[in-house]
Protein backbone atom coordinates (compact mmCIF):
# COMPACT_ATOMS: atom_id res chain seq x y z
CA UNK A 1 0.00 0.00 0.00
CA UNK A 2 2.52 2.56 0.78
CA UNK A 3 4.70 1.59 -1.86
CA UNK A 4 1.64 2.15 -3.99
CA UNK A 5 1.05 5.71 -2.31
CA UNK A 6 4.89 6.35 -3.19
CA UNK A 7 4.74 5.06 -6.95
CA UNK A 8 1.69 7.12 -7.67
CA UNK A 9 3.55 10.67 -5.57
CA UNK A 10 6.11 10.14 -8.04
CA UNK A 11 4.26 10.26 -11.26
CA UNK A 12 3.55 14.10 -10.69
CA UNK A 13 7.92 14.64 -10.68
CA UNK A 14 8.00 16.58 -7.62
CA UNK A 15 10.69 19.10 -8.36
CA UNK A 16 9.67 20.27 -11.40
CA UNK A 17 6.05 20.65 -10.34
CA UNK A 18 6.93 22.49 -7.59
CA UNK A 19 9.34 24.99 -9.45
CA UNK A 20 6.69 25.34 -11.70
CA UNK A 21 4.35 26.18 -9.28
CA UNK A 22 7.04 28.61 -7.96
CA UNK A 23 6.93 30.15 -10.91
CA UNK A 24 3.07 30.89 -10.97
CA UNK A 25 3.85 32.15 -6.93
CA UNK A 26 6.21 34.74 -8.37
CA UNK A 27 4.01 35.82 -11.13
CA UNK A 28 1.22 35.95 -9.04
CA UNK A 29 2.82 38.01 -6.27
CA UNK A 30 4.73 40.05 -8.05
CA UNK A 31 1.29 40.95 -9.83
CA UNK A 32 -0.05 42.15 -7.00
CA UNK A 33 2.82 44.21 -5.55
CA UNK A 34 1.57 46.74 -8.31
CA UNK A 35 -2.15 47.05 -6.16
CA UNK A 36 -3.39 44.57 -8.70
CA UNK A 37 -6.25 41.97 -7.67
CA UNK A 38 -7.78 40.16 -4.13
CA UNK A 39 -5.98 38.01 -2.74
CA UNK A 40 -6.62 34.58 -3.98
CA UNK A 41 -3.26 32.49 -2.98
CA UNK A 42 -5.11 29.24 -2.08
CA UNK A 43 -6.64 29.23 -5.41
CA UNK A 44 -3.99 29.70 -7.57
CA UNK A 45 -1.53 27.25 -5.73
CA UNK A 46 -4.72 24.65 -5.43
CA UNK A 47 -5.53 24.88 -9.42
CA UNK A 48 -1.52 25.07 -10.54
CA UNK A 49 -0.55 22.15 -8.10
CA UNK A 50 -3.50 19.94 -9.68
CA UNK A 51 -3.28 21.13 -13.49
CA UNK A 52 0.52 20.64 -13.86
CA UNK A 53 0.36 17.58 -11.56
CA UNK A 54 -2.27 16.82 -14.14
CA UNK A 55 -0.67 17.41 -16.98
CA UNK A 56 2.40 15.58 -15.65
CA UNK A 57 0.69 12.05 -14.26
CA UNK A 58 -0.72 12.07 -18.10
CA UNK A 59 2.57 12.63 -20.05
CA UNK A 60 4.20 9.85 -17.82
CA UNK A 61 1.19 7.41 -18.88
CA UNK A 62 2.04 8.38 -22.91
CA UNK A 63 5.75 8.36 -22.65
CA UNK A 64 5.88 4.84 -20.89
CA UNK A 65 7.14 2.78 -23.77
CA UNK A 66 10.15 5.05 -24.34
CA UNK A 67 10.57 5.56 -20.05
CA UNK A 68 10.72 1.64 -20.18
CA UNK A 69 13.68 1.57 -22.93
CA UNK A 70 16.23 4.28 -20.78
CA UNK A 71 18.26 3.30 -17.97
CA UNK A 72 17.17 6.59 -16.50
CA UNK A 73 13.35 6.03 -16.59
CA UNK A 74 12.94 2.48 -16.83
CA UNK A 75 12.71 2.38 -12.93
CA UNK A 76 9.16 4.59 -13.47
CA UNK A 77 6.33 2.66 -11.94
CA UNK A 78 4.21 2.79 -15.24
CA UNK A 79 7.86 1.75 -17.20
CA UNK A 80 8.32 -0.70 -14.56
CA UNK A 81 4.85 -1.84 -14.66
CA UNK A 82 4.14 -1.73 -11.24
CA UNK A 83 1.17 0.86 -11.68
CA UNK A 84 -1.39 0.02 -14.87
CA UNK A 85 -1.90 2.71 -16.99
CA UNK A 86 -5.60 3.04 -16.55
CA UNK A 87 -4.92 3.92 -12.62
CA UNK A 88 -2.19 6.58 -13.80
CA UNK A 89 -5.04 7.95 -16.46
CA UNK A 90 -7.70 7.80 -13.55
CA UNK A 91 -5.37 9.94 -11.44
CA UNK A 92 -4.42 12.56 -14.20
CA UNK A 93 -7.72 13.00 -15.64
CA UNK A 94 -8.81 13.71 -12.34
CA UNK A 95 -6.37 16.24 -11.54
CA UNK A 96 -6.36 17.85 -15.11
CA UNK A 97 -10.06 17.85 -14.43
CA UNK A 98 -10.50 19.37 -11.35
CA UNK A 99 -7.09 21.84 -11.97
CA UNK A 100 -8.50 23.31 -15.33
CA UNK A 101 -12.02 23.63 -14.06
CA UNK A 102 -10.95 25.50 -10.65
CA UNK A 103 -8.75 27.74 -12.38
CA UNK A 104 -11.87 28.43 -15.12
CA UNK A 105 -14.13 28.83 -12.54
CA UNK A 106 -11.05 31.47 -10.54
CA UNK A 107 -10.75 33.79 -13.65
CA UNK A 108 -11.71 32.95 -17.09
CA UNK A 109 -8.44 34.54 -18.19
CA UNK A 110 -6.38 32.72 -15.80
CA UNK A 111 -8.27 29.47 -16.27
CA UNK A 112 -7.32 29.91 -20.40
CA UNK A 113 -4.08 30.17 -19.67
CA UNK A 114 -3.72 27.56 -17.67
CA UNK A 115 -5.01 25.34 -20.43
CA UNK A 116 -2.87 26.83 -22.72
CA UNK A 117 0.06 25.40 -20.89
CA UNK A 118 -2.05 21.73 -20.12
CA UNK A 119 -2.53 21.74 -24.35
CA UNK A 120 0.62 22.56 -25.45
CA UNK A 121 2.82 20.10 -22.71
CA UNK A 122 0.49 17.37 -23.26
CA UNK A 123 -1.18 17.56 -26.76
CA UNK A 124 1.82 19.47 -28.67
CA UNK A 125 4.78 18.59 -26.79
CA UNK A 126 4.30 15.19 -25.89
CA UNK A 127 2.06 13.79 -28.31
CA UNK A 128 2.39 15.93 -31.25
CA UNK A 129 6.41 16.64 -31.39
CA UNK A 130 8.34 14.55 -28.85
CA UNK A 131 9.02 11.59 -31.21
CA UNK A 132 9.45 13.88 -34.24
CA UNK A 133 11.56 16.90 -33.81
CA UNK A 134 14.31 18.14 -31.21
CA UNK A 135 12.74 21.52 -31.64
CA UNK A 136 9.74 19.83 -29.26
CA UNK A 137 12.07 21.85 -26.80
CA UNK A 138 10.36 25.10 -27.22
CA UNK A 139 6.80 23.78 -26.96
CA UNK A 140 7.85 21.83 -23.66
CA UNK A 141 9.47 25.58 -22.67
CA UNK A 142 6.72 27.70 -24.09
CA UNK A 143 4.26 25.02 -21.32
CA UNK A 144 6.59 25.70 -18.53
CA UNK A 145 6.67 29.60 -18.80
CA UNK A 146 2.68 29.25 -18.63
CA UNK A 147 2.64 29.37 -14.92
CA UNK A 148 3.97 32.03 -14.82
CA UNK A 149 2.37 33.86 -17.04
CA UNK A 150 -0.86 32.44 -15.45
CA UNK A 151 -0.59 33.66 -12.09
CA UNK A 152 0.50 37.75 -13.10
CA UNK A 153 -2.64 37.61 -15.22
CA UNK A 154 -4.79 36.42 -12.12
CA UNK A 155 -3.12 39.21 -9.93
CA UNK A 156 -3.53 41.99 -12.98
CA UNK A 157 -6.29 40.72 -14.73
CA UNK A 158 -4.44 41.27 -18.13
CA UNK A 159 -1.72 39.26 -19.75
CA UNK A 160 0.64 42.04 -19.99
CA UNK A 161 4.48 42.30 -20.64
CA UNK A 162 6.12 41.74 -18.01
CA UNK A 163 4.58 38.11 -17.48
CA UNK A 164 4.79 37.62 -21.15
CA UNK A 165 8.55 38.21 -20.15
CA UNK A 166 8.40 36.05 -17.92
CA UNK A 167 7.47 33.70 -19.64
CA UNK A 168 10.01 34.49 -22.32
CA UNK A 169 12.78 33.26 -19.76
CA UNK A 170 11.59 30.37 -18.75
CA UNK A 171 11.48 29.41 -22.36
CA UNK A 172 15.09 31.12 -23.10
CA UNK A 173 16.00 28.90 -19.89
CA UNK A 174 15.11 25.17 -21.49
CA UNK A 175 18.24 24.77 -23.35
CA UNK A 176 20.37 25.44 -20.01
CA UNK A 177 18.12 23.42 -17.86
CA UNK A 178 17.38 20.26 -20.82
CA UNK A 179 20.18 20.47 -23.56
CA UNK A 180 22.90 19.91 -20.90
CA UNK A 181 20.96 16.87 -19.69
CA UNK A 182 20.84 15.89 -23.41
CA UNK A 183 24.47 15.27 -23.80
CA UNK A 184 24.30 13.39 -20.92
CA UNK A 185 22.23 11.34 -21.64
CA UNK A 186 22.16 11.18 -25.56
CA UNK A 187 22.73 7.33 -26.17
CA UNK A 188 19.16 6.62 -24.09
CA UNK A 189 17.91 9.21 -26.31
CA UNK A 190 18.96 7.42 -29.44
CA UNK A 191 17.64 4.13 -28.08
CA UNK A 192 14.61 5.53 -26.93
CA UNK A 193 13.83 7.15 -30.72
CA UNK A 194 13.58 10.63 -29.43
CA UNK A 195 15.44 13.21 -31.56
CA UNK A 196 16.99 15.44 -29.32
CA UNK A 197 20.07 18.29 -30.29
CA UNK A 198 22.91 16.89 -29.57
CA UNK A 199 22.13 13.47 -31.54
CA UNK A 200 20.39 15.86 -34.13
CA UNK A 201 22.87 18.74 -34.89
CA UNK A 202 25.97 17.11 -32.76
CA UNK A 203 27.92 18.18 -29.51
CA UNK A 204 29.32 21.47 -30.81
CA UNK A 205 26.08 23.04 -32.16
CA UNK A 206 24.02 22.06 -28.85
CA UNK A 207 26.81 23.46 -26.83
CA UNK A 208 26.74 26.75 -28.79
CA UNK A 209 23.00 26.90 -28.42
CA UNK A 210 23.38 26.23 -24.50
CA UNK A 211 25.61 29.36 -23.80
CA UNK A 212 23.45 31.28 -26.61
CA UNK A 213 20.45 31.05 -24.54
CA UNK A 214 21.86 30.88 -21.33
CA UNK A 215 22.92 34.79 -22.18
CA UNK A 216 19.76 35.90 -23.11
CA UNK A 217 17.99 33.85 -20.32
CA UNK A 218 20.07 35.86 -17.85
CA UNK A 219 19.56 38.96 -19.68
CA UNK A 220 15.58 38.75 -19.59
CA UNK A 221 15.58 37.64 -16.13
CA UNK A 222 17.73 40.50 -14.53
CA UNK A 223 15.87 42.72 -16.78
CA UNK A 224 12.43 41.84 -14.94
CA UNK A 225 14.22 42.00 -11.76
CA UNK A 226 15.28 45.15 -12.38
CA UNK A 227 11.68 46.31 -12.75
CA UNK A 228 10.16 44.59 -9.98
CA UNK A 229 12.48 44.21 -7.51
CA UNK A 230 12.42 47.28 -5.08
CA UNK A 231 15.32 46.83 -3.01
CA UNK A 232 18.90 47.54 -4.92
CA UNK A 233 20.52 44.13 -2.90
CA UNK A 234 18.31 41.87 -4.52
CA UNK A 235 19.20 43.31 -7.99
CA UNK A 236 22.54 43.04 -7.31
CA UNK A 237 22.73 39.54 -6.25
CA UNK A 238 20.52 38.55 -9.29
CA UNK A 239 22.98 40.24 -11.11
CA UNK A 240 25.82 38.43 -9.26
CA UNK A 241 23.68 34.82 -9.99
CA UNK A 242 22.90 35.87 -13.46
CA UNK A 243 26.89 36.29 -14.05
CA UNK A 244 27.50 32.68 -12.18
CA UNK A 245 25.16 30.76 -15.10
CA UNK A 246 26.50 32.78 -17.98
CA UNK A 247 30.01 32.14 -16.61
CA UNK A 248 29.02 27.97 -16.41
CA UNK A 249 27.20 28.61 -19.32
CA UNK A 250 31.10 29.74 -21.09
CA UNK A 251 32.80 27.07 -19.30
CA UNK A 252 30.52 24.41 -20.69
CA UNK A 253 31.46 26.02 -24.40
CA UNK A 254 35.24 26.35 -23.79
CA UNK A 255 35.84 23.20 -21.53
CA UNK A 256 32.77 20.85 -22.41
CA UNK A 257 32.76 17.80 -20.10
CA UNK A 258 29.93 15.79 -18.76
CA UNK A 259 30.82 16.65 -15.34
CA UNK A 260 30.52 20.56 -16.27
CA UNK A 261 27.09 20.12 -18.16
CA UNK A 262 25.88 18.63 -15.21
CA UNK A 263 27.21 21.66 -13.04
CA UNK A 264 25.22 23.84 -15.51
CA UNK A 265 21.81 21.52 -15.43
CA UNK A 266 22.04 21.72 -11.78
CA UNK A 267 22.66 25.62 -11.35
CA UNK A 268 20.18 26.58 -13.73
CA UNK A 269 17.46 24.90 -11.49
CA UNK A 270 18.58 27.07 -8.20
CA UNK A 271 19.56 30.02 -10.49
CA UNK A 272 15.49 29.73 -11.56
CA UNK A 273 13.95 29.40 -8.00
CA UNK A 274 16.74 32.05 -6.23
CA UNK A 275 15.83 34.87 -9.65
CA UNK A 276 12.28 34.76 -9.61
CA UNK A 277 12.34 35.02 -5.23
CA UNK A 278 14.89 38.34 -5.65
CA UNK A 279 11.76 39.95 -7.81
CA UNK A 280 9.97 40.00 -5.17
CA UNK A 281 12.09 41.60 -2.46
C1 LIG B 1 10.94 21.09 -22.94
C2 LIG B 1 10.85 21.30 -21.65
C3 LIG B 1 11.49 20.43 -20.59
C4 LIG B 1 12.13 19.24 -20.72
C5 LIG B 1 12.36 18.42 -21.98
C6 LIG B 1 12.54 18.85 -19.39
C7 LIG B 1 13.19 17.68 -19.07
C8 LIG B 1 13.68 17.35 -17.83
C9 LIG B 1 14.44 16.17 -17.54
C10 LIG B 1 14.82 15.11 -18.54
C11 LIG B 1 14.75 16.21 -16.22
C12 LIG B 1 15.58 15.20 -15.44
C13 LIG B 1 14.68 14.24 -14.77
C14 LIG B 1 15.45 13.15 -14.07
O1 LIG B 1 16.34 13.46 -13.26
O2 LIG B 1 15.15 12.00 -14.35
C15 LIG B 1 14.17 17.40 -15.67
C16 LIG B 1 14.28 17.76 -14.37
C17 LIG B 1 13.74 18.90 -13.85
N1 LIG B 1 12.97 19.81 -14.54
FE1 LIG B 1 12.60 19.84 -16.51
N2 LIG B 1 12.16 19.81 -18.49
C18 LIG B 1 11.51 20.79 -19.19
C19 LIG B 1 10.96 21.93 -18.68
C20 LIG B 1 11.02 22.29 -17.36
C21 LIG B 1 10.44 23.50 -16.83
C22 LIG B 1 9.69 24.53 -17.64
C23 LIG B 1 10.72 23.51 -15.49
C24 LIG B 1 10.38 24.55 -14.46
C25 LIG B 1 10.26 25.82 -14.70
C26 LIG B 1 11.46 22.30 -15.20
C27 LIG B 1 11.93 21.94 -13.95
C28 LIG B 1 12.67 20.83 -13.67
C29 LIG B 1 13.28 20.54 -12.37
C30 LIG B 1 13.20 21.42 -11.13
C31 LIG B 1 13.95 19.34 -12.49
C32 LIG B 1 14.77 18.61 -11.42
C33 LIG B 1 16.19 19.11 -11.56
C34 LIG B 1 17.20 18.45 -10.66
O3 LIG B 1 17.07 17.27 -10.34
O4 LIG B 1 18.16 19.15 -10.31
N3 LIG B 1 11.62 21.59 -16.35
N4 LIG B 1 13.53 18.09 -16.67
C1 LIG C 1 -0.11 25.61 -16.61
C2 LIG C 1 0.32 24.24 -16.93
C3 LIG C 1 -0.64 23.15 -16.68
C4 LIG C 1 1.56 24.07 -17.39
C5 LIG C 1 2.20 22.76 -17.65
C6 LIG C 1 3.67 22.89 -17.32
C7 LIG C 1 4.41 21.61 -17.54
C8 LIG C 1 3.98 20.39 -16.81
C9 LIG C 1 5.47 21.64 -18.35
C10 LIG C 1 6.23 20.42 -18.63
C11 LIG C 1 7.61 20.72 -19.06
C12 LIG C 1 8.15 19.57 -19.84
C13 LIG C 1 7.86 19.57 -21.29
C14 LIG C 1 8.83 18.60 -19.24
C15 LIG C 1 9.47 17.51 -20.03
O1 LIG C 1 9.05 16.27 -19.72
P1 LIG C 1 9.68 15.01 -20.46
O2 LIG C 1 8.57 14.03 -20.64
O3 LIG C 1 10.39 15.34 -21.71
O4 LIG C 1 10.77 14.54 -19.39
P2 LIG C 1 11.24 13.06 -19.04
O5 LIG C 1 12.11 12.60 -20.16
O6 LIG C 1 11.98 13.16 -17.73
O7 LIG C 1 9.98 12.23 -18.93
Amino acid sequence: MLQKVRDLWSLIKCKQTFLLLFTGLVGYASGLKGGGGPALYGGLLGSLFLAISGTTVLNMVYDRDIDAVMPRTRHRPLAAGRLRPWEAVLLGGAMSAAGLGWALALDLRYGLVVLAGWLLDLVVYTVWLKRRTPWSVIWGGLSGGMPVLAGRALATGQVEVIGLLLALAVLLWIPTHIMTFSIKYAADYAAAGVPVFPNVYGLRTTQVAISLSTVLAAAVMTGVTWQLAEHLGAVAVASALAMVLVGLGANALIRPSVQVNLRLFKFASVYMVSAMALMLL
